[in-house]
């Protein structure tokens, strides 16, 4: 049976997250509605990755509560993530989707259709049978995203997924995202290129020393951001 209630919005509420004695994410809130593209901006360190993976559930907060708007009841988990280096497995392109599909639960005819169209929509259909860990660096992260793709996901997390790329691999992997929130994907990505942040974002979610110090709409935030800390963030202050 499918799950058909949306796991959105997402709701963050006072959620903290203490390691080494450090609180790294200090009781921070946000709900994620669905549609659009959230990016988590901030310097190094000020807990963008802590956050995403947090909603992703792969750490658990220390305190705080994350949930999803069907209570997350559903079979298969709805929201993927990408990570800033490419996780590949040590197989071919099209094995490394396949693998991700039946790790899912998904086999037979749907995960091989679902297979076919994730090379298709993502150009990879003639390195299918090529091995993953031999692509560059922006074709992988190409291929991780078709991965997550093909899981289909209603959220999309991405940490830093252009950060080991050049500029034009960066720019294929824009496309691809923009191409992905036209889909009706609800994309949240941390990144510290503040280009790519007003290339991309709808939604602005500015964090420092792991709080939350600012969520606007992006246009307002690059307008003229509110807090001191995003202000001389954007201003190309050192703020740690
Ligand atoms: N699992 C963990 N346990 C303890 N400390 C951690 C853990 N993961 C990250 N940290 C620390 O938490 C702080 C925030 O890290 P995080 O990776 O979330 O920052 P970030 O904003 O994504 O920065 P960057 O842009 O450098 O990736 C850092 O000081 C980091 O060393």
């Amino acid at each position: 049976m499918r799950d058909i209630a949306s796991i959105l919005p997402l709701s963050v509420d006072r959620v903290s997250f203490t390691g080494e004695g450090r609180k790294l994410v200090d009781v921070v809130s946000f709900a994620v509605p669905a549609g659009g593209l959230t990016v988590l901006l901030g310097p190094n360190g000020a807990g963008k990755s802590l956050t995403l993976r947090l909603c992703h559930g792969l750490l658990k907060p220390s305190a705080g509560e994350i949930a999803w708007a069907n209570g997350a009841a559903g079979r298969v988990k709805r929201h993927a993530m990408v990570f800033q280096k490419p996780i590949m497995l040590r197989r071919s392109v099209e094995a490394n989707i396949a693998h991700a599909l039946a790790a899912a639960g998904i086999s037979g005819i749907e995960r091989r259709q679902r297979c076919g169209a994730a090379l298709d929509r993502f150009g990879l259909g003639e390195r299918a049978a090529q091995p993953a860990r031999l692509l560059s660096g922006g074709e992988q992260q190409r291929l991780a995203i078709a991965r997550a793709w093909a899981l289909r996901p209603e959220l999309l997390f991405l940490d830093e997924p252009t950060s080991q790329l050049d500029p034009a691999a960066t720019r294929q992997i824009e496309e691809l995202l923009s191409g992905l929130v036209a889909e009706g994907i609800t994309v949240m990505m941390s990144t510290h290129d503040l280009g790519q942040a007003k290339r991309l974002a709808n939604r602005v979610l500015f964090l420092h020393r792991g709080r939350l110090v600012e969520d606007r709409p992006a246009a307002d935030f690059f307008a003229g951001p509110l807090a001191p800390e995003a202000r001389a963030f954007l201003a190309g202050e050192l703020i740690w």
